[in-house]
């Protein structure tokens, strides 16, 4: 019999499947002739903070644009909020799209539009609003990640690498998702601004219930808000669980991960 231990989502399974948000089962994507991603199982609960661990290369992004249906996938089935994603017409993939928000790696932010602007995208895509609500919501949702009104007029170049984490933070909550996918969101940034970064993701859960799929690097990250962390390893999620769990994790990559000589240095 399989060792259960071993099973990355057994964690998950013990839990009601009314509390998985992000299904995905046997996603495999490959470029040519090489493979990323090999029958890759993962499981996402509703308001979890769940983070996203791997060497570098190992296909954390393009999982992540897998599921965003950025790029295309050979086998699996993706399950967003209870919809297949395999199946859904364009109808039905628009209104799953509406209930999420992205922050890519570098911000991802339109150089030529002001912070203003930005945040406003998603909704002239999605929703049919006047100018007015739109300029409402635009602040509305400045104030919700911590930047000053004054930000909204600003272009990208004028901004520090923390404020455009900030304002490609508020353009993923444009359509106020119940999902977020953060990739890398605190890279580049200084310590003390990547703890407010963090303080704010946290916030953001506990009053917007949020759900938060962040693909990280950053140990303090890790140990400071993700209640479950994934490792992707071998194109596949190699184990989900609690860092605490994941220390006990008989792998390599772990282990010098989490308990190498920088995660001790934390201490
Ligand atoms: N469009 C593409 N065409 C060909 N190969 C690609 C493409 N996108 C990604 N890859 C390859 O897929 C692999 C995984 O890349 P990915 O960017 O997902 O890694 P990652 O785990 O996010 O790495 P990092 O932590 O360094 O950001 C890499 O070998 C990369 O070169």
């Amino acid at each position: 019999m399989a060792n259960p231990l071993n099973d990355p989502l057994t964690h998950a399974q013990s839990r009601s499947d009314d509390d998985v948000i992000l299904r995905a089962r046997g996603v495999t994507v490959g470029f040519g002739p090489v493979l990323v991603l090999k029958d890759l199982d993962l499981d996402v609960r509703k308001r979890e903070i769940l983070g996203f661990v791997g060497g570098s290369g190992t296909g954390k992004s393009v999982l992540m644009r897998a599921i965003l249906g950025l790029t295309p996938r050979r086998a699996g089935d993706i399950e967003v909020f209870g919809v297949n994603l395999r199946d859904a017409g364009p109808e039905e993939r628009l209104a799953v799209e509406r209930r999420w928000g992205v922050l890519f790696q570098q911000g991802a932010l339109f150089s030529s539009l002001n912070v203003r602007q930005n945040i406003q995208v998603p909704m002239r895509e999605h929703m049919r609003m006047s100018e007015r609500l739109m300029d409402e919501l635009a602040l509305l949702k400045l104030e919700m990640v911590g930047l000053p009104r004054s930000a909204a007029e600003k272009f990208p170049s004028e901004l520090s690498g923390g404020m455009i984490k900030r304002a490609s933070l508020a353009r993923s909550l444009a359509l106020d998702p119940e999902l977020v996918f953060l990739d890398e969101p605190t890279a580049g940034l200084d310590p003390i601004g990547a703890a407010s970064f963090d303080a704010l993701i946290l916030k953001l859960r506990e009053t917007l219930g949020l759900t938060v799929y962040m693909v990280t690097h950053d140990l303090d990250s890790l140990h400071s808000i993700c209640d479950r962390v994934a490792v992707l390893g071998e194109k596949k999620v190699l184990r989900t669980g609690t860092i605490e769990e994941l220390m006990r994790f008989d792998n390599a990559w772990v282990q010098s991960y989490f308990n190498g000589e920088r995660a001790l240095r934390r201490v």
